[in-house]
């Protein structure tokens, strides 16, 4: 059976994964050599930014400088992207994926498989618990999803540089069949048994880089950055096993786990900004509209949404470092309760 995969998103992570795909559909018989890629249209000097990625093959807001393989196609409609899709490939920022999957409900092929590239959490108003972006793909449209999730920051992936990642599977076919699209001698892939455990590492280590950021900001040191680094560690591993037990511990050694706290806080947009916050004194949604140039933070909505769910069930004594983390941004507390506090 022909594959077709389709990709919903095209910011600077999912232009880079776009670059990745593209390319390896041509190495299967089994890959339609045509990529849909579902774009948020916006205009850019008056063009549509559709119209510049298919023309120029370049992602020039979101992946400036990076070519993009020609049988990626920009697409404004998301239905159209997605309706003779076998594979969707889940990547835009987490706030935007209950209203994509709202409007895909019903569209798409039944034979279709997903994954989901996406770190971050759902959570509803007055809800007491949260959700998994790929629960809500899988409830949503009713089809089985797949997660990937490394130490991946997108620009030094599309420019080549060897790193590693991780895709959790339920169904082994589904976790193999999403690994040939992605796995490139430079983007290694490991495929393993656990969805869960991948994807709640891409989602909170979101926020401990915050932390990261905080500590450079007031110049403590590389020690520092280390024990942020491993006290995170700590509270991830124990919120995952809290809500869900049978998440595995290797998962925390691979490259969605250890891995990826340590690139995040080294060189995230993440760090970034809080890093800024502490200089600047501005606050993070300023600081996301002034440097990140139309990409969103992760770390402080999810920040927000762990501190909801730990408040409700009188859990922020037992994870100091989220919850303080969690003040610093929303309560202006000051950034260097981050080591007081914890
Ligand atoms: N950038 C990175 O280095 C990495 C990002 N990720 C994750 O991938 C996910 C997507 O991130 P990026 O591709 O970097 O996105 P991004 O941060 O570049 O986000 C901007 C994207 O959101 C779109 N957008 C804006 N408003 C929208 C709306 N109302 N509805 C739908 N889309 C809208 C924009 O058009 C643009 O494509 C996030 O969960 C992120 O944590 C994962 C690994 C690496
Ligand atoms: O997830 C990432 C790297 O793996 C990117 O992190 P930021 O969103 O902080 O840039």
């Amino acid at each position: 059976m022909t594959e077709k995969v389709a990709l919903i998103g095209s910011g600077n992570w999912g232009s880079a994964v776009a670059k990745i795909v593209g390319g390896n559909v041509h190495n299967f018989e089994h890959f339609d050599k045509e990529v849909k890629m579902w774009v948020y249209e916006e205009q850019i000097d008056g063009k549509n930014l559709t119209e510049i990625i298919n023309t120029k093959h370049e992602n020039v807001k979101y992946l400036p400088g990076i070519k993009l393989p020609e049988n990626v196609v920009a697409c404004p409609d998301l239905i159209k992207t997605c309706e003779d899709a076998t594979m969707l490939v889940f990547v835009v920022p987490h706030q935007f994926v209950s209203g994509i999957c709202k409007q895909l409900k019903g569209k798409i092929p039944s034979n279709c498989k997903a994954i989901s590239l996406i770190k971050g959490i759902d959570v509803q108003d007055n809800a007491e618990g949260f959700r998994l972006i790929t629960d809500m793909i899988q409830e949503s449209l009713g089809i089985q999803a797949c997660m990937l999730s490394g130490a991946n920051i997108a620009d030094e992936v599309a420019e080549g540089r060897f790193c590693e990642t991780t895709i959790g599977y339920r169904n082994k076919k589904d976790g193999e069949l999403f690994r040939d699209i992605f796995h490139t001698p430079f983007f290694r892939v490991s495929i393993i048994e656990d969805v869960v455990g991948v994807e709640l590492c891409g989602a909170l280590k979101n926020i401990i880089a915050i932390g990261g950021g905080l500590v450079d900001g007031l110049k403590m040191g590389a020690n520092t950055k280390a024990a942020i680094i491993r006290i995170g560690l700590y509270e991830m591993r124990k919120f995952a096993k809290m809500f869900y037990k049978d998440i595995k511990d290797e998962t925390f050694f691979e490259s969605c786990g250890v891995a990826d706290l340590v690139t995040t806080c080294a060189g995230g947009r993440n760090r970034k900004v809080a890093e800024a916050h502490v200089t600047t004194g501005k606050s993070f949604d300023q600081l996301e509209q002034e440097m990140l140039n139309g990409q969103k933070l992760q770390g402080t909505s999810t920040a927000k949404d762990m501190y909801g769910i730990l408040s409700k069930k009188g859990l922020c004594e037992e994870f100091p470092l989220m919850t303080t983390i969690y003040r610093i941004c929303y309560e202006d507390v000051p950034p260097k309760r981050i080591v007081e506090d914890i």
